[in-house]
């Protein structure tokens, strides 16, 4: 398959050697706002880029028909109007805040663990992420994805990252030298704590699972998300 890296930053650089062991060819390296050249050839583009440019990258991908994979986070504002492109342009798109499958598998047993802990009021939860000291973004999109799920069933309404309000999850950013990724969500009570954490141990993770999610992709329509590519549940 021909692969357009749209981004080729710490992330596109893994997702090159990935795509390139799983015998992909790589047809464009976009670093910056210049031109698309080469993007017309591709299968499928991966887009890892920076906030700013997603919506711009995405557009553009899914204006010249090329089914597109973005894992860039801090845009998710505009998630609904790039969903809403692909619908118009008969396309194909997936955002996850979070390629790996071990935070895939994450993702659910936040969802159940919020789904149990809903019913035991004595519990407060808290959240907390590390990430290496140049993400731009805080929270991570990891942690609003962890969040929002929480939110979806329970009674918290928002999350900060300031001093919570009654009914806001704290999620503590935390920034530290050449850490690619560790999440933790804590439940507390005056007798105990129950915690489950996921840690990254490299990039690899993420990468693999951006170039098994763009494989799974090139030849459809529509709008998806990780849960259709891992049919974990
Ligand atoms: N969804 C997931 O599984 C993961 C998501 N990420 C996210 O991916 C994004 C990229 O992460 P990294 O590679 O670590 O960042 P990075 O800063 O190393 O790379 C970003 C690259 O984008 C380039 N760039 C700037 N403007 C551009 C434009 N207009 N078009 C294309 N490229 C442009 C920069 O030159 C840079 O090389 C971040 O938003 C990060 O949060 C990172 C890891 C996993
Ligand atoms: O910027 C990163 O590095 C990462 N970003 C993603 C996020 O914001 O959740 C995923 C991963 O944790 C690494």
């Amino acid at each position: 398959m021909k692969i357009a890296l749209v981004g080729y930053g710490k992330m596109g650089k893994v997702i090159e050697r990935i795509a390139q062991e799983r015998g992909h060819e790589i047809v464009l390296r976009k670093k910056s706002s210049d031109n698309f050249d080469g993007l017309e050839q591709a299968d499928a583009a991966i887009e890892f880029s920076v906030p700013d440019a997603a919506v711009n990258n995405i557009t553009e991908c899914l204006n010249q028909n090329i089914p597109v994979v973005s894992g860039t986070t801090g845009w998710l504002e505009q998630y609904h109007n790039m969903a809403k492109l692909c619908e118009e342009k008969n396309g194909a798109f997936i955002y996850a805040s979070n390629f790996s499958l071990g935070v895939n598998v994450f993702f659910e047993l936040n969802l159940q663990l919020a789904k149990m802990m809903s019913k035991l009021k004595e519990y407060n939860v808290s959240m907390e992420e590390i990430h290496h000291t140049q993400k731009l973004d805080a929270p991570s999109g990891t942690a609003i994805t962890l969040a929002n799920d929480i939110i979806n069933h329970s009674d918290y309404s928002s999350w900060s990252i300031g001093n919570p309000k009654e009914n806001e999850i704290f999620i503590d950013a935390k920034r530290e030298e050449n850490v690619p990724g560790t999440h933790i969500i804590k439940y507390d009570s005056d007798v105990d704590s129950v915690e489950i954490k996921h840690t990254a141990h490299s990039r690899d993770g993420f990468a693999l699972g951006a170039v098994v999610a763009a494989e799974w992709l090139a030849n459809k329509r529509g709008v998806y998300s990780m849960k259709d590519v891992l049919n974990l549940t």
